[in-house]
């Protein structure tokens, strides 16, 4: 029924990996951290590292992206157990999108009951300035709406189910929790919450497109993040996921602005200790095994 050039793991390749990973750590980690472009800083608060290259992982795609260094780290962040990963995999580089999302799984066999996801993105909602802090409140997955899903291809149920839901997709509470916690922190003034439009990249939008993401009800734009989201809800793990908004995306014809991966970085470096102490302060007050 499905081509025999489908690329995915099966779960046996999945646990391999995981099981091949727990034998080498002591770090039973309840919450997974993907890093977003320049925001690998993340990782680096976690104490007692211990530090995985993707090329040493079993089954493990490579980073090939500027601000993704490809290590895979556990540790604990202020004492709760945590892997993070340090670089994500994106369309554009190549990979099918069941490689993609192939750490989420593995997080799944882990241990692991929460995602928190990040991404660099560009501003649709005119209300957004550079430096904002996007709370995903749900999302828009454009490769989906062009056939290409990550849940694409035979269904193994001990992953989850054929069908899943993705209305809930975005856990309510952990967003309102981060709002509590970035206003505590005093960041009310750059905290903002939305809908995440995915494309396929690596080109940045025109400002055709730009505009008619904007008329969909996309608030911001970026490349990732979509496709983990759907396979940690499919095997049931809880997902909170924000975006940095690094450079406003071009909507207008006078511009002169282009979009470029520098200036992305380099807003990811400015924000990266606010980002860092919002997540790090939310991951202390996630409280575990009460949620399926
Ligand atoms: O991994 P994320 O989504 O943060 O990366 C964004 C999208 C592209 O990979 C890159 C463009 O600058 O940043
Ligand atoms: O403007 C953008 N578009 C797509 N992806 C991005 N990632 C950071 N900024 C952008």
């Amino acid at each position: 029924m499905f081509p025999e050039s489908h690329t995915g793991y099966s779960y046996e390749d999945c646990r391999a990996t995981a099981d091949w990973l727990l034998a080498q750590t002591a770090v039973r980690p309840l919450v997974g951290i993907v890093c977003g472009s320049g925001l690998g800083g993340l990782a680096d608060m976690l104490k007692d590292q211990v530090v995985f290259n993707y090329r040493d992982i079993p089954n493990f795609p490579q980073s090939t992206v500027r601000g993704h260094a490809g290590q895979l780290v556990f540790g604990t962040l202020k004492g709760r157990p945590c892997v993070c990963m340090q670089g994500r995999f994106h369309l554009y580089e190549g990979y099918p999108i069941q490689k993609v999302t192939l750490p989420m799984r593995i997080f799944k066999l882990i241990g692991v009951e929460t995602v928190i996801l990040t991404n660099a993105a560009g501003g649709l909602n005119q209300d957004f300035k550079v430096g904002d802090i996007m709370i995903i409140k749900d999302h828009l997955n454009m490769p989906g709406f062009a056939g290409n899903n990550p849940l694409m291809g035979p269904n193994d149920e001990r992953f989850g189910v054929r069908f899943p839901c993705m209305s809930d997709a975005y856990d309510r509470e952990l967003q309102q929790l981060a709002m509590d916690v970035g206003t505590e922190l005093g960041y009310g003034h750059f905290l903002r919450e939305g809908v995440y439009c995915v494309l396929g990249g690596p080109s940045f939008e025109t400002i055709a497109e730009c505009r008619m993401l904007h008329k969909l009800g996309a608030d911001a734009v970026g490349m990732s993040t979509v496709h983990e989201v759907i396979v940690a809800r499919h095997c049931g793990m809880r997902v909170f996921a924000l975006s940095l908004i690094t450079n406003q995306a071009v909507m207008d014809y006078d511009s002169e602005e282009k979009a470029n991966h520098e200036e992305v970085l380099e807003t990811g470096k400015q924000r990266a200790e606010q980002l860092e102490r919002l997540v790090s302060t939310m991951v202390t007050r996630i409280g575990h095994n009460n949620y399926s």
